[in-house]
């Protein structure tokens, strides 16, 4: 077996599950509570932003008040020994990976804890609109939004993860049901460069077929296995 140098690891709402974060499309999480087109998509902010500014200051509250949990700090235990290329590409928008320790992180879908101002495209730390668009303490224009990546916009830092995809020797996927593109499509991408693929999941993804490997179960426990 090629020798092991460049890892990509893929995580979603899964891995925050055991912190008490709620994941999307397991029962009682965000989708049952919450039309995805009226509070994650462009259109459902132009149309009611205050509705989705208290959706996303709910969240916000929610991931103060919680803490990483084994499967984050494994993957920064990871981080912190491995030598060679390692990219943690987060589905997420809470700040556990980076609360454990991690740094060689990527947040593809935005953070909770900051805010984006689409006018002078300047990013500010969060600090509680209360309001419904926030002025930009850059350009005073009334225009803050959440720097959140939603549906129908363009993913963050996409360049570099493909070009991680492109070197990994090994693609695993933590707690991610593989239904969101193009997040769900990388698995096959890291295919095509000639990675190994790992799948560590609560049950299989919609994307299981495409790894060579796929383990079930929580991550609290898989992700250390796996990592020590
Ligand atoms: C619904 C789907 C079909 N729609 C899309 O994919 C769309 C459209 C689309 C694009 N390409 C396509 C191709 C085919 C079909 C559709 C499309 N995609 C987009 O609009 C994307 C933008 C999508 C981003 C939307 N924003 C999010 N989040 C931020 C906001 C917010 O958070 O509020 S998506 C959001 O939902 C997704 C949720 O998925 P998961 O994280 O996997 O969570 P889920 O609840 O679904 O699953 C949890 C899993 O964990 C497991 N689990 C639970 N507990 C545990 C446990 N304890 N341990 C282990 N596992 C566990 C469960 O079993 C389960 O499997 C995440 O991505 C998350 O970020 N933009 C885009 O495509 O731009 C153009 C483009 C195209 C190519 C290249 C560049 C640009």
């Amino acid at each position: 077996m090629a020798e092991l140098r460049n890892i990509v690891v893929l995580t979603g709402a899964g891995i925050s599950a055991e912190s008490g974060i709620d994941t999307f499309r397991d029962a009682g999480g965000l989708w049952e509570k919450h039309r995805v087109e009226d509070v994650a998509t462009p259109q459902g902010y132009e149309r009611d932003p205050a509705l989705v500014q208290r959706f996303y200051d709910a969240r916000r509250e929610a991931v103060q008040k919680v803490s990483p949990n084994p499967a984050h700090e494994a993957l920064a235990r990871l981080d912190r020994e491995w030598e060679g290329g390692l990219l943690i590409v987060t589905q997420n928008v809470d700040d556990l990976h980076e609360r454990a320790g991690a740094s060689r992180v990527v947040h593809m879908h935005g953070e909770l804890l900051s805010a984006l101002c689409p006018i002078c495209e300047r990013r500010h730390r969060w600090t509680g609109p209360l309001i419904e668009r926030p002025e930009c303490p850059s350009c005073e224009a009334r225009s803050l939004r959440p720097d959140v990546v939603w549906f129908g916009e363009m993913p963050y830092q996409m360049d570099r993860i493909y070009a991680a995809l492109r070197r990994a020797d090994l693609f695993v996927s933590i707690g991610t049901s593989g239904a969101v593109y193009p997040a769900a499509g990388f698995v096959r991408d890291a295919r095509e460069y000639g990675a190994r693929t790992l799948e560590l999941n609560l049950e299989r993804g919609e994307g299981s077929y495409w790894f060579d490997e796929s383990q079930q179960g929580r991550a609290g426990e898989l992700v250390p296995a796996w990592v020590d």
